[in-house]
């Protein structure tokens, strides 16, 4: 760039969007968000490094973000490749051992292992922390619920906190697949949004922002002018059953209420491939998609 390109203008409208972004980053220094990315942001190759650099920038500013991913889409194509169908109940994977084989693959291996040299090509560093490297979330079978046994499903009851929280001591951000290990060593499948509930709750996350590829939950799914941009606990339970919020949305919206009320102050459904709707959502005051509060 030559002297006459520089433009004074400009440059100092960028020095007032990094003063302006002070007293966010002050409030949120040392503090943890727990980010969810869903599989249909995995994706999309332009939306995922924009939110990597966001992730990369948070930890850069002290904020202590902490990834947890799904990727019920990339499983869906393994699944495809072996001849076998996807089968959700209730916005869950219905998972025989077949199906536990591809997920493991899927989640603990090809994307989280993906995810995590993403993030060190552009600059940041990171620890992908699954079966394969360092397991940190133990759980159990999902029980039977109406009849409804789903498989190789299940629920995390235990976090390992001090191995995520270390990481903050090499300045790497933890990336975590939804899956945990019974105390017996047993691998379950645990939806995405569920896993990243945990992870809010037992490290008493100061946010929990799930990225999705819809602006936030709507009255219409098909159409985002509908979004509510914030929605009490019981008018969630409400659109769930009148089967407003359908599909994955439920599991979603079932882990906003439940985190809700164990400590985490704020949960948030956001757009991931917006740009920047990660940094949108923590530097400013009414952040962007839907927030659901008590
Ligand atoms: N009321 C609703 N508002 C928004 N999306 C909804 C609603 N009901 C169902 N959905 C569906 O939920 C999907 C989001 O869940 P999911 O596909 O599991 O996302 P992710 O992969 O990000 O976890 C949307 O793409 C949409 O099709
Ligand atoms: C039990 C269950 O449903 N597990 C999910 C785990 C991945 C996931 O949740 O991915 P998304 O965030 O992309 O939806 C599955 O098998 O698809």
């Amino acid at each position: 760039m030559s002297a006459d390109d520089f433009n004074v203008d400009e440059a100092i409208a960028k020095a007032n969007t990094l003063i302006e972004a002070m007293g966010w980053i002050r409030s949120f220094r040392g503090k943890t968000t727990v980010i969810k990315l869903g599989g249909s942001l995995l994706d999309d190759e332009s939306a995922l490094m924009h939110i990597l650099l966001d992730v990369i920038f948070m930890e850069s500013v002290g904020m202590k973000p902490v990834v947890v991913h799904g990727g019920g889409k990339a499983i869906n194509r393994a699944l495809a490749e072996s001849g076998i169908e996807p089968n959700f109940i209730r916005g869950r994977r219905y998972t025989d051992q077949a199906t536990l084989e591809v997920v493991s693959r899927v989640l603990a291996g090809e994307l989280n292992v993906g995810l995590t040299e993403e993030m060190e090509r552009l600059g940041g560093r990171a620890m992908n922390l699954s079966f394969d490297t360092t397991n940190v979330l133990f759980g159990e079978k999902l029980p039977t619920e109406d009849d409804v046994d789903l498989g190789f499903v299940g629920h995390v009851t235990r976090v390992d906190r001090s191995v995520i929280e270390g990481l903050s001591y090499t300045d790497q951000v933890p990336i975590i697949p939804s899956m945990c290990m019974g105390e017996d060593g047993q691998r379950y499948n645990v939806n995405a949004d569920t896993a990243a509930m945990a992870v809010a709750q037992s490290l008493g996350a100061e946010k929990l922002v799930f990225l999705s590829d819809v602006n936030g939950v709507r009255t219409d799914k098909d159409d985002p002018s509908t979004i509510i941009h914030t929605l009490s606990a019981a008018e969630a339970r409400q659109l769930i059953e009148d089967g407003v919020i359908a599909g994955g949305m439920i599991p979603k919206v079932e882990a906003c209420l439940e985190t809700l009320g164990r400590g985490v102050r704020k949960v948030h459904i956001v757009d991931g491939s917006i740009r920047h709707s990660l940094l949108l959502e923590i530097f400013t005051t009414n952040g962007v998609g839907t927030e659901i509060h008590q």
